[in-house]
């Protein structure tokens, strides 16, 4: 599909969505499920292939019926009604200002978003999907096959800051955290202090205390809020925006001008074609 025009309309198209997405996620209290929405559909990423990523391929009935996105359609159906209001938006670019959105209307820090990312209508290869019954290993094969570090890895787990897990989609049960509609650093400081009575940790989640390497970010982002904003800020940005290279002002004009010619192109070829017709038929008459 085609790269979307980033010009001056596109960008007042996403400051408008951006507005929408505020209002449905304060009052849908739908932020975990939108911020799982935007990791699941870039998490797919592989740097060697460059394939995969965020490009709104998690609509596709295929990659949603993955084990590990079940739960989802709820949450590309309440973006669904906000793309009906803002067409020019891909899916690609919608799905992700939703995550940055989730984040910020929760109390977590401001992601910066840079729109232009391209739809896919193509699944991701299967095995890229993250499992939570699996441990450190696992976490970093599915993170460093996106290019992420081990910072990223412990700075976006801090995602489950927000939300729950739901049996009958994952079969796990319960918030990791007592304000599940906060965003703050509550996920390390739950973790460090080991089981606590109605909160969940996954298997990866532990790993991240059992770690030497992850449990040094676990501590330091325990301790400091902002410093754990500040790294999610920068991992989120950098997930968001995995294999897309956003499109300088000028690239952009220049990528208007050309589907602009080929429109015109396509409009002569076809008046052309017309005009042969038609004379063909005149002078057979
Ligand atoms: C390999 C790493 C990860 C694994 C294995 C994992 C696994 C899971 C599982 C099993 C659930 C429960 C789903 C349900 O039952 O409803 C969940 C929920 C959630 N995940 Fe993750 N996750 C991972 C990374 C992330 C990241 C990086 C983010 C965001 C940056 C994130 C954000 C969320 C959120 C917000 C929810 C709550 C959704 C809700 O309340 O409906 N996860 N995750």
């Amino acid at each position: 599909m085609a790269t979307p025009v980033v010009d001056a309309k596109y960008l007042k198209e996403i400051e408008k969505a951006r507005r929408d997405l505020r209002a449905l996620i304060s009052t849908k209290n739908c932020a975990p499920i939108m911020l799982r929405l935007a990791w699941l559909d870039a998490g797919t990423y592989d740097v060697k292939t460059k394939t995969g990523g965020p490009n709104g391929s998690i609509r596709n009935r295929k990659d949603l019926s993955h084990p590990a996105n079940t739960g989802l359609k709820m949450a590309l159906d309440l973006c669904e009604n906000v793309k009906a209001k803002h067409k020019i938006i891909t899916y690609a670019d919608l799905y992700q200002l939703a995550g940055v959105v989730a984040v910020e209307v929760t109390g977590g820090p401001s992601i910066d978003f840079v729109p232009g990312r391209k739809d896919s209508n193509q699944p991701p290869e299967e095995g890229r999907h993250p499992d939570a019954k699996q441990g450190a290993s696992h976490l970093r094969n599915i993170f460093y096959r996106m290019g992420l570090s081990d910072k990223d890895i412990v700075a976006l787990s801090g995602g489950h800051t927000l939300g729950k897990a739901h049996r009958e989609r994952s079969g796990f049960e319960g918030p990791w955290t007592e304000d599940p509609l906060k965003f703050d650093n509550s996920y390390y400081v739950e973790l460090l202090k080991g089981e606590s009575k109605g909160l969940l940790k996954l298997p990866t989640d532990k790993s991240l205390v059992e770690d030497p390497d992850f449990r040094r970010y676990v501590e330091r982002y325990a301790e400091d809020e902002d410093a754990f904003f500040e790294d999610y800020a920068a991992s989120h940005k950098k997930l968001s925006e995995l294999g897309f290279t956003p499109l300088t002002a000028e690239k952009s004009n220049r990528l208007k001008s050309m589907q602009n010619a080929v429109g015109v192109l396509a409009a002569v070829s076809v008046a052309i074609v017309v005009a042969i017709l038609l004379k063909g038929s005149y002078t057979r008459k």
